[in-house]
């Protein structure tokens, strides 16, 4: 697993390189004086078979970095920098004809509500075969064994007859399943879950997360799993990216974040993961205040008025994203006793 910090000379050098890789890649909404940027700089990557965490808070800008990815960002919404390299060829640029081929076969994406994501009017075998008989040059009845070893797959009981259901005619955590099912069909190299469990009891959730998560070891795909709730990560990434405000505040391996996580926002958020009890999740200690509005931007630090540490280079100056401690675990903050180069760039003292 690797995320790349920035252009970071300590990233790790691999054999066989990223799967998917953004690099510096921005997102902005409007134009000129009313341009909106939403997502600024963000470098990622992540490899065949590995698993990595997105996590922040709602707004933080990790469901419109995926997007860009895809191609799929709303009208009025623009890449207004960097790369978004699939096994080394950029996607930014492609025509959303170009871009059709990526989706599904290449990357795949499941949503958090299945319902909005399935067809309603259509049975749960139709829409799985449609793209395998059109697509896949496959023979009716070819794909209806196919989509029902599938469903088989992903635990969803007498899979044979659930073709002919329609989407409401099965359960939260079935037609979870039934996206699931539908995402992996075409063996993408790529899966991107976006707060996949959200809409589901905590239960079934956990479900759901163990099921993407063999799926993934079983059938080498990398994952990114988007969320805002770092318990989620936890059993499933190998690696975690925080993002506050459209930039990555931290990266580290899932183990390093939870046991010496190096930011005030990963540190606010780790306190934040919800407590379950008798199958209801209780959030502790909530993060006071909200993520800053892009169309008002924070000076500085943008987490500087919610954090506890906060001095006044906090309010002037961005802080880079760095690694002081050579340990492949980046962070942006210029009270981290390991940074001082963002400190020394302005001149301040702490
Ligand atoms: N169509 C749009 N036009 C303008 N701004 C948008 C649009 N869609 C999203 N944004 C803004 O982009 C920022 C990032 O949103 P994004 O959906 O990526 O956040 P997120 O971290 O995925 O949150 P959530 O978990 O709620 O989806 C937010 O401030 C949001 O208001």
């Amino acid at each position: 697993m690797m995320i790349l910090a920035q252009s970071s000379p300590l990233r790790p050098i691999s054999a066989n390189g990223p799967v998917l890789e953004l690099k510096n890649l921005g997102v902005a909404y409007g134009r000129g004086a009313a341009s909106v940027q939403v997502v600024h700089d963000v470098s990622l990557a992540v490899e065949r078979g590995e698993a990595l965490g997105i996590v922040g808070e709602s707004g933080c800008g990790k469901s419109q970095t995926m997007l860009a990815a895809l191609g799929l960002l709303p009208r009025g919404g623009r890449i207004t920098s960097g790369q978004v390299l699939l096994e080394g060829q950029d996607l930014v640029g492609r025509s959303p004809r170009q871009m059709r081929p990526v989706r599904g076969r290449e990357i795949a994406l499941i949503s958090q509500d299945a319902l909005t994501s399935l067809n309603p009017a259509m049975t749960i075998g139709k829409q799985m075969a449609e793209p395998m008989i059109h697509y896949g040059g496959m023979s009716r009845s070819a794909a209806r064994q196919r989509c029902t070893e599938l469903l088989d797959l992903v635990g969803i009981p007498g899979a044979a007859a659930r073709l002919a259901s329609y989407p409401h005619e099965l359960s939260g955590g079935m037609r979870q399943r039934a996206l699931i099912a539908m995402a992996i069909s075409a063996n993408p190299k790529v899966l991107i879950a976006d707060e996949p469990t959200t809409a589901l009891d905590v239960t079934t959730q956990s479900q759901i997360l163990r099921l993407i998560d063999s799926l993934r070891k079983e059938l080498g795909m990398a994952l990114i799993l988007i969320t805002h709730d770092l318990g989620v990560v936890a059993g499933v990434a190998d690696r975690v990216a925080v993002l506050y405000a459209g930039r990555v505040v931290e990266t580290a391996e899932t183990e390093t974040l939870f046991a010496a996580p190096r930011h005030p926002y990963t540190k606010a958020l780790l306190d934040s993961i919800a407590r379950i009890e008798d199958d209801v999740a209780e959030r502790l200690n909530p993060i006071p205040g909200l993520p800053p509005d892009p169309r008002n931007p924070v000076s500085g630090c943008a987490f500087h008025p919610r954090c506890e540490y906060s001095r006044e280079i906090c309010r002037n100056a961005l802080p880079i994203l760095e690694d002081g401690t050579g340990a492949q675990h980046p962070v942006r903050c210029h009270v981290d006793p390991f940074v001082s180069s963002s400190l020394r760039a302005v001149g301040g003292a702490r």
